[in-house]
């Protein structure tokens, strides 16, 4: 397998709450690779926290670090990367997360709602009616997510490792599958 990968960065993109952070750490260690949050990164290089750089920044600035952060970690290798929920948003974001392998972590609503709904660290999340909130990003999001090499999706019942193992048996398939288009 890690032959197969030939050191790629694995990148995971998703929606708030689908495990990014959780899963990418086992990922790690299951591909012995290091990890890397964009999220940390981000807070750690502006010295506050994703609440404060919203709220004093503005998103916009938050998405700009983000970029700054992917472009400088995709001239790394052999890295499980777990992505801000929005990196997808941007197109110049996808050059950089294309030098890897791009694995969509896809929940329901509810249950990204029931592991967040007492979270006060998502700003957009900070919202009247979180679950919508959700909802609407979820739907708006779709399609950008859909462009990831591989489409991973999560019932409220499996267990991050789980998830994990689920994500490296798939991840010969589409590395094989890319060869052979080549
Ligand atoms: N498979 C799982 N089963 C149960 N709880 C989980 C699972 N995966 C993650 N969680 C929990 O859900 C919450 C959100 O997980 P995590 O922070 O990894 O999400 P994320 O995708 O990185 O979110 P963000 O985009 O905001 O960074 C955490 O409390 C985490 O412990
Ligand atoms: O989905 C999003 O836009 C976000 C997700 C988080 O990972 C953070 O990057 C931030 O809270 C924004
Ligand atoms: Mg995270």
């Amino acid at each position: 397998m890690t032959d197969l990968l030939q050191d790629l960065n694995v990148y995971l993109v998703g929606m708030m709450g689908t495990g990014k952070t959780t899963v990418g750490r086992l990922i790690a260690q299951h591909l012995q690779y290091g990890f890397l949050d964009t999220d940390d990164v981000i807070t750690k290089a502006a010295g506050k926290t994703i609440n404060e750089v919203f709220a004093e920044n503005g998103e916009e600035a938050f998405r700009n670090l983000e970029s700054d952060v992917l472009s400088q970690v995709c001239a790394y290798t052999k890295l499980a990367v777990a992505t801000g929920g929005g990196i997808i948003l941007r197109r110049r974001n996808w050059s950089y997360l294309h030098h890897g392998l791009v694995v969509w972590l896809d929940a329901p609503i509810d249950v990204l709602y029931d592991r967040l709904a007492a979270d006060t660290t998502r700003p957009l999340l900070q919202d009247a009616d979180p679950k919508e909130k959700l909802r609407t990003l979820a739907a708006g999001r779709q399609a950008l997510y859909s462009e990831a090499d591989l489409h991973i999706t999560i019932t409220h019942d499996e267990t991050p490792e789980q998830v994990a193992q689920k994500i490296i048996t798939a991840i010969p398939s589409v590395l094989k599958s890319n060869i052979s288009l080549n």
